[in-house]
Protein backbone atom coordinates (compact mmCIF):
# COMPACT_ATOMS: atom_id res chain seq x y z
CA UNK A 1 0.00 0.00 0.00
CA UNK A 2 1.39 3.33 -1.14
CA UNK A 3 0.54 6.33 1.01
CA UNK A 4 0.96 9.90 -0.12
CA UNK A 5 0.96 12.86 2.11
CA UNK A 6 -0.46 15.98 1.07
CA UNK A 7 0.07 19.99 1.22
CA UNK A 8 -2.37 19.70 4.60
CA UNK A 9 -1.42 17.75 7.56
CA UNK A 10 -3.91 15.25 8.15
CA UNK A 11 -5.42 13.69 4.73
CA UNK A 12 -4.08 11.25 3.25
CA UNK A 13 -3.82 9.10 -0.04
CA UNK A 14 -3.80 5.70 0.00
CA UNK A 15 -3.10 3.72 -2.90
CA UNK A 16 -3.33 -0.42 -3.25
CA UNK A 17 -2.01 -2.58 -5.78
CA UNK A 18 -3.69 -3.76 -8.37
CA UNK A 19 -3.23 -7.66 -9.10
CA UNK A 20 -4.20 -7.88 -12.90
CA UNK A 21 -4.86 -10.87 -15.00
CA UNK A 22 -7.22 -12.41 -17.51
CA UNK A 23 -10.12 -12.30 -15.22
CA UNK A 24 -10.11 -8.57 -14.35
CA UNK A 25 -8.13 -7.35 -11.16
CA UNK A 26 -7.93 -8.03 -7.67
CA UNK A 27 -7.11 -5.35 -4.85
CA UNK A 28 -6.99 -5.10 -0.76
CA UNK A 29 -9.31 -1.51 -0.25
CA UNK A 30 -8.28 -1.47 3.68
CA UNK A 31 -5.87 -2.83 5.95
CA UNK A 32 -6.47 -1.76 9.49
CA UNK A 33 -2.24 -1.69 10.43
CA UNK A 34 -1.39 0.15 7.36
CA UNK A 35 -3.88 2.35 8.18
CA UNK A 36 -3.19 2.80 11.90
CA UNK A 37 0.65 3.23 11.10
CA UNK A 38 -0.19 6.09 8.77
CA UNK A 39 -3.42 7.89 10.28
CA UNK A 40 -3.75 7.07 13.39
CA UNK A 41 -6.58 4.90 15.32
CA UNK A 42 -9.48 5.70 14.20
CA UNK A 43 -12.37 3.10 14.36
CA UNK A 44 -14.57 2.95 11.53
CA UNK A 45 -18.65 2.00 12.68
CA UNK A 46 -20.52 3.22 9.52
CA UNK A 47 -19.71 2.38 5.58
CA UNK A 48 -21.88 4.03 2.69
CA UNK A 49 -22.73 4.31 -0.53
CA UNK A 50 -23.93 7.13 -3.20
CA UNK A 51 -25.32 6.95 -6.69
CA UNK A 52 -25.21 10.04 -8.80
CA UNK A 53 -26.67 9.95 -12.08
CA UNK A 54 -24.97 13.19 -13.71
CA UNK A 55 -22.05 14.70 -14.11
CA UNK A 56 -21.70 18.14 -12.71
CA UNK A 57 -23.57 16.47 -9.22
CA UNK A 58 -22.18 18.18 -5.89
CA UNK A 59 -22.57 16.49 -2.72
CA UNK A 60 -21.46 18.86 -0.16
CA UNK A 61 -19.40 20.04 1.71
CA UNK A 62 -20.72 18.65 4.45
CA UNK A 63 -19.38 17.66 8.08
CA UNK A 64 -20.66 16.87 11.58
CA UNK A 65 -19.87 18.83 14.85
CA UNK A 66 -18.16 17.20 18.09
CA UNK A 67 -18.55 14.62 19.53
CA UNK A 68 -19.83 13.04 16.51
CA UNK A 69 -16.85 14.38 13.78
CA UNK A 70 -16.73 11.77 11.42
CA UNK A 71 -13.42 10.84 9.65
CA UNK A 72 -14.30 9.13 6.22
CA UNK A 73 -12.11 6.95 4.10
CA UNK A 74 -13.61 7.63 0.48
CA UNK A 75 -13.23 5.74 -2.44
CA UNK A 76 -14.92 5.77 -6.01
CA UNK A 77 -16.06 2.57 -7.56
CA UNK A 78 -17.31 3.99 -10.87
CA UNK A 79 -17.27 6.65 -13.12
CA UNK A 80 -14.84 9.54 -11.58
CA UNK A 81 -14.93 12.53 -9.35
CA UNK A 82 -13.58 15.59 -7.92
CA UNK A 83 -13.12 15.25 -3.98
CA UNK A 84 -12.16 17.96 -1.77
CA UNK A 85 -11.38 18.07 1.65
CA UNK A 86 -11.96 21.80 3.62
CA UNK A 87 -9.85 22.17 7.35
CA UNK A 88 -12.15 23.32 9.49
CA UNK A 89 -9.93 22.62 12.57
CA UNK A 90 -10.86 25.66 14.99
CA UNK A 91 -7.46 26.68 15.29
CA UNK A 92 -5.27 25.19 12.83
CA UNK A 93 -2.59 26.43 10.94
CA UNK A 94 -4.32 25.49 7.44
CA UNK A 95 -7.43 26.52 8.32
CA UNK A 96 -9.91 27.46 5.75
CA UNK A 97 -7.19 25.54 3.30
CA UNK A 98 -8.41 22.16 1.31
CA UNK A 99 -6.79 19.48 -0.87
CA UNK A 100 -8.47 17.94 -3.53
CA UNK A 101 -7.91 14.54 -5.86
CA UNK A 102 -9.32 13.39 -8.33
CA UNK A 103 -10.57 9.42 -7.96
CA UNK A 104 -11.37 6.98 -10.91
CA UNK A 105 -13.51 3.73 -10.53
CA UNK A 106 -10.97 0.90 -11.11
CA UNK A 107 -7.52 3.31 -9.32
CA UNK A 108 -8.00 1.25 -6.25
CA UNK A 109 -7.26 4.90 -4.62
CA UNK A 110 -8.67 5.70 -1.09
CA UNK A 111 -8.80 9.66 0.58
CA UNK A 112 -8.24 9.66 4.31
CA UNK A 113 -10.42 12.55 5.57
CA UNK A 114 -9.76 13.18 9.31
CA UNK A 115 -12.46 14.43 11.71
CA UNK A 116 -12.16 18.17 11.36
CA UNK A 117 -12.65 18.55 7.82
CA UNK A 118 -15.94 19.42 5.36
CA UNK A 119 -15.88 17.18 2.99
CA UNK A 120 -17.61 17.10 -0.90
CA UNK A 121 -16.85 16.05 -4.63
CA UNK A 122 -18.51 16.57 -8.11
CA UNK A 123 -18.89 13.78 -10.12
CA UNK A 124 -17.23 14.44 -13.95
CA UNK A 125 -18.58 11.08 -15.82
CA UNK A 126 -22.19 9.89 -15.27
CA UNK A 127 -23.16 7.46 -13.27
CA UNK A 128 -20.27 7.64 -10.49
CA UNK A 129 -20.47 4.88 -6.96
CA UNK A 130 -18.79 6.41 -4.47
CA UNK A 131 -18.34 4.31 -1.28
CA UNK A 132 -16.83 5.24 1.89
CA UNK A 133 -16.26 4.38 5.63
CA UNK A 134 -16.64 6.98 8.80
CA UNK A 135 -15.41 6.86 12.24
CA UNK A 136 -19.52 7.92 13.74
CA UNK A 137 -22.25 7.11 13.10
CA UNK A 138 -24.46 9.72 11.21
CA UNK A 139 -26.48 12.16 13.46
CA UNK A 140 -29.00 14.86 12.02
CA UNK A 141 -28.95 16.73 14.72
CA UNK A 142 -24.69 17.18 14.01
CA UNK A 143 -24.81 16.91 10.37
CA UNK A 144 -23.72 20.52 8.98
CA UNK A 145 -22.92 21.82 5.67
CA UNK A 146 -20.68 24.78 4.33
CA UNK A 147 -21.17 26.37 0.92
CA UNK A 148 -19.22 24.97 -1.56
CA UNK A 149 -18.67 27.38 -3.47
CA UNK A 150 -18.15 29.98 -1.14
CA UNK A 151 -15.02 32.10 -2.73
CA UNK A 152 -13.04 32.24 -0.10
CA UNK A 153 -12.39 28.33 0.02
CA UNK A 154 -10.83 29.37 -3.82
CA UNK A 155 -11.63 25.71 -4.73
CA UNK A 156 -11.08 25.17 -9.01
CA UNK A 157 -14.20 23.01 -9.54
CA UNK A 158 -13.59 21.25 -12.87
CA UNK A 159 -16.69 21.49 -14.81
CA UNK A 160 -19.16 24.24 -15.58
CA UNK A 161 -20.79 25.75 -12.55
CA UNK A 162 -23.51 26.75 -13.99
CA UNK A 163 -24.69 23.32 -14.77
CA UNK A 164 -24.44 21.93 -11.19
CA UNK A 165 -26.89 19.65 -9.56
CA UNK A 166 -27.16 19.24 -5.76
CA UNK A 167 -29.79 18.80 -2.97
CA UNK A 168 -32.02 21.91 -1.85
CA UNK A 169 -30.00 21.24 1.26
CA UNK A 170 -26.23 21.87 -0.59
CA UNK A 171 -27.70 24.97 -2.11
CA UNK A 172 -27.86 26.84 1.19
CA UNK A 173 -25.29 25.76 3.24
CA UNK A 174 -23.43 29.39 5.16
CA UNK A 175 -20.01 30.65 4.18
CA UNK A 176 -17.02 29.85 5.87
CA UNK A 177 -17.27 33.05 7.63
CA UNK A 178 -20.83 32.75 8.52
CA UNK A 179 -19.90 29.25 10.11
CA UNK A 180 -20.98 30.69 13.68
CA UNK A 181 -19.63 27.50 15.30
CA UNK A 182 -16.25 28.51 14.16
CA UNK A 183 -16.07 32.16 14.81
CA UNK A 184 -14.35 32.11 18.71
CA UNK A 185 -11.83 29.54 17.78
CA UNK A 186 -10.40 31.57 14.18
C1 LIG B 1 -25.10 10.84 5.24
C2 LIG B 1 -26.33 10.00 5.61
C3 LIG B 1 -27.56 10.33 5.08
N1 LIG B 1 -28.65 9.61 5.41
C4 LIG B 1 -29.95 9.98 4.81
C5 LIG B 1 -30.39 11.39 5.10
C6 LIG B 1 -31.09 11.82 3.84
O1 LIG B 1 -32.47 11.53 3.93
C7 LIG B 1 -30.49 10.96 2.75
C8 LIG B 1 -29.54 11.72 1.85
O2 LIG B 1 -28.59 12.38 2.68
P1 LIG B 1 -27.63 13.50 2.10
O3 LIG B 1 -28.39 14.37 1.17
O4 LIG B 1 -26.97 14.16 3.26
O5 LIG B 1 -26.59 12.62 1.28
P2 LIG B 1 -25.20 13.10 0.67
O6 LIG B 1 -25.36 14.49 0.13
O7 LIG B 1 -24.69 12.08 -0.25
O8 LIG B 1 -24.30 13.20 1.99
C9 LIG B 1 -22.98 12.75 2.00
O9 LIG B 1 -22.18 13.69 1.29
C10 LIG B 1 -20.79 13.42 1.29
C11 LIG B 1 -20.11 14.56 0.58
C12 LIG B 1 -20.26 13.14 2.63
O10 LIG B 1 -19.16 13.54 3.00
C13 LIG B 1 -21.07 12.25 3.48
O11 LIG B 1 -20.60 12.19 4.80
C14 LIG B 1 -22.52 12.62 3.46
O12 LIG B 1 -22.70 13.85 4.14
O13 LIG B 1 -29.80 9.88 3.39
C15 LIG B 1 -28.56 8.54 6.28
O14 LIG B 1 -29.59 7.88 6.59
N2 LIG B 1 -27.35 8.19 6.78
C16 LIG B 1 -26.22 8.90 6.49
O15 LIG B 1 -25.11 8.54 6.97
Amino acid sequence: MHIKRLNIEGPLLFESRLFQDERGYFTETFRQDAFREAAGDHVFVQDNRSHSKNPGTVRGLHFQMDPCAQGKLVTCLAGTIFDVAVDIRPGSRSFGQHVSTVMSGGDAVQFWIPPGFAHGFCTLTPDCLVAYKVTAYYSPDHDRGLAWDDPDLGIDWPFDLKQATLSEKDGRHPRLRDLAILEKEN
